[in-house]
């Protein structure tokens, strides 16, 4: 399976950024995996005319669940169609803890991304508590299955085990406990889609960065990453592009 390399630039980025994604052009070439950036709403047109062209898809970091409506301050799934996005990032750890997204809430926004013919990337991951009380592959494997909807396919999804308290910490599980979780998440993807299970790709995010990217890109059923502060400047998103080509 192709790695899946996705850039998520929280709320960072002015249009002076977007200089990062004409470097990562010429960094990246013809690169051997897909890559994604996704910039915070308001550069993501900008984004997907600068990407034109290149490898590099644009997505968004979030969206709501209807199509349109009286719902204040929201972005729906058609509107991000409409400017070029290809993918959506969906129930973010930083979301479900800031504005009590739940997993029903989270599956809901993914039948939109996907009615809209786009693809979700749906954020999973254990806090350090419950990791310590032994509890991670049952958080994970519960939210998993309550957060992907029924319109889920292996084209139009892709999941992100991201532990929480590996987000912008610097801390990363042992390549074990990577392992452990992701192949818990593919039997969950093959219990759940049958064979289209296999289809579906993995990222693991959490203090991804070039210097460890490729002994995370070696462990089994890992078929991407969800990288954060490492993807604000392209000299280092594209080191870890190229540790998965
Ligand atoms: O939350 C993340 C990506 O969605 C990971 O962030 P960091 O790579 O900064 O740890």
């Amino acid at each position: 399976m192709k790695k899946l390399i996705v850039g998520n630039w929280k709320m960072n980025g002015l249009a002076s950024s977007l200089a990062e994604i004409e470097a990562l052009k010429g960094l990246t070439g013809e690169a051997a995996c897909d890559i994604v950036v996704c910039p915070p709403f308001t550069l993501v047109e900008k984004a997907v005319e600068r990407a034109r062209g290149s490898g590099i898809a644009i997505g968004a970091q979030d969206c709501h669940a209807q199509t349109s409506g009286a719902y204040t301050g929201d972005v729906s799934a058609e509107m991000l169609a409409e400017i070029g996005a290809r993918f959506v990032i969906l129930g973010h750890s930083e979301r479900r803890s800031a504005y009590k997204e739940m997993d029903a809430v989270v599956a809901g926004k993914a039948a939109a991304v996907h009615g809209a013919g786009l693809v979700s990337i749906i954020c999973v991951g254990e806090t350090r508590e419950e990791r310590d009380e032994g509890r991670a592959i049952k958080v994970v494997r519960a939210q998993l299955e309550a957060s992907i909807p029924n319109t889920a396919t292996s084209s139009n999804t892709t999941i992100a085990y991201e532990p929480v308290w590996a987000i912008g910490t610097g801390l990363v599980p042992t390549l074990e406990q990577i392992e452990e979780i992701h192949s818990s998440i593919r039997q969950a993807l093959e219990k759940r889609l049958g064979e289209n299970g296999q289809g579906v790709r993995i990222l693991y995010g959490g203090s991804v960065k070039a210097s460890n990217a490729k002994a995370i890109f070696g462990v089994s059923n890992v078929d991407g990453a969800l990288v954060g502060g490492a993807s604000l400047k392209a000299s280092e998103f594209a080191g870890i592009i190229t540790a998965a080509a």
